[in-house]
């Protein structure tokens, strides 16, 4: 094992501006937006959030912000966290039904009482913005396109606007949860993208070992700091995509340290998260424009094969 001091590597990544590329997306979307408005087509987000988890409370905040700018009609619905399941089966119900909503998401974590499976398969799977729901899901694993989980896709997408090559890349996912490092290790390995991924979870030996193989590694774990600057190799591309909330604030699952041995580096904040948000308003316009336009306007993710 070689250890990198940073007075050997005394370079600093560059770092991946994510807030800068999400405003692009909604500026290339917000005239989409207006196109399907003169179709007399409005795209509307709908959010169902359970309790009152303060960062999921901010996060949704910024989705609605998002819907505000692009010409996207959003609507809230909150739920205490005493809500029933048959409560949050019913507003589910309500927004299937509701023709001015086209897309809409329950927001996880759901409190530990309430099925997330059960919820996640009552959304219309013509309207999960998430790309949660499991047909989609299905679509995901056999390659048919379909809308996609929104931070998997964020990830892809600044890779691809980097120019970082992911064809056979050798990736390592840190994490295996439901919303970034399962679907993205298998959007990595589609044949669209085919890359050559190792995906590492809490009962990896040493992770470590792997990401210093790695020329991406892509830490979504909710582990504070658990990438160090030994763990990468001098040059890889780095995402922070994981944080945790702590009493010293919010700590990301990469290490500051590491701007000094990566290459490219996206941030605990600034990098990941607001494409995550751009991208959840593109499925929200993609399954509008497909609702209007039938079945030739897939998902951008479909088009990449053939670039
Ligand atoms: N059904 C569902 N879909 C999700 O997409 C989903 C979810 N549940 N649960 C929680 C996670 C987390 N997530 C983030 C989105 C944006 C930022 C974001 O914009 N972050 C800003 C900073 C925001 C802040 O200050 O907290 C940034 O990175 O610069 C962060 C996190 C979406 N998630």
């Amino acid at each position: 094992m070689t250890t990198i001091a940073e007075a050997d590597y005394p370079q600093q990544a560059t770092r991946i501006d994510g807030r800068a590329l999400a405003a692009a997306v909604k500026a290339d979307l917000a005239e989409r937006v207006a196109l399907l408005h003169l179709q007399d087509i409005r795209p509307g987000l709908g959010t169902i959030l359970v309790g009152e988890d303060p960062a999921s409370h901010s996060y949704v905040a910024g989705k609605h912000r998002d819907c505000r700018k692009v010409g996207i009609a959003s609507q809230r619905v909150e739920l205490p966290s005493t809500a029933t399941q048959a409560d949050l089966d019913r507003e589910i119900d309500l927004l299937n039904r509701d023709d001015a909503c086209t897309g809409f998401i329950v927001q996880l974590p759901l409190p530990r009482h309430l099925d997330m499976h059960r919820a996640l398969s009552l959304v219309d799977p013509g309207k999960d913005a998430d790309g949660l729901h499991p047909n989609n899901l299905g679509k995901l694993v056999l390659g048919m396109p379909g809308p996609l989980p929104c931070t998997p896709r964020a990830i892809l997408e600044l890779l691809r606007h980097q120019g970082v090559s992911l064809q056979g890349s050798r990736v390592c996912v840190l994490g295996c949860g439901l919303t970034v490092g399962r679907p993205l290790a298998l959007m990595l390995t589609s044949p669209a993208v085919n890359a050559t991924v190792i995906a590492c979870n809490e009962a990896t030996a040493d992770a470590a070992a792997w990401t210093r193989e790695a020329d991406i590694v892509i830490a979504a774990t909710g582990v504070a700091h658990l990438v160090r600057p030994d763990w990468i190799r001098p040059g890889a591309t780095v995402l922070s995509v994981g944080l945790s909330r702590t009493i010293e604030g919010v700590l990301g699952d990469v290490h500051p340290d590491v701007a000094s041995v990566a290459g490219l580096l996206s941030e605990t904040t600034g990098g990941v998260g607001p494409m995550t948000r751009a991208m959840l308003l593109a499925n929200v316009v993609e399954m509008a424009e497909l609702n209007s336009q039938g079945d030739e306007a897939l998902c951008r993710w479909s088009d990449n094969a053939d670039e």
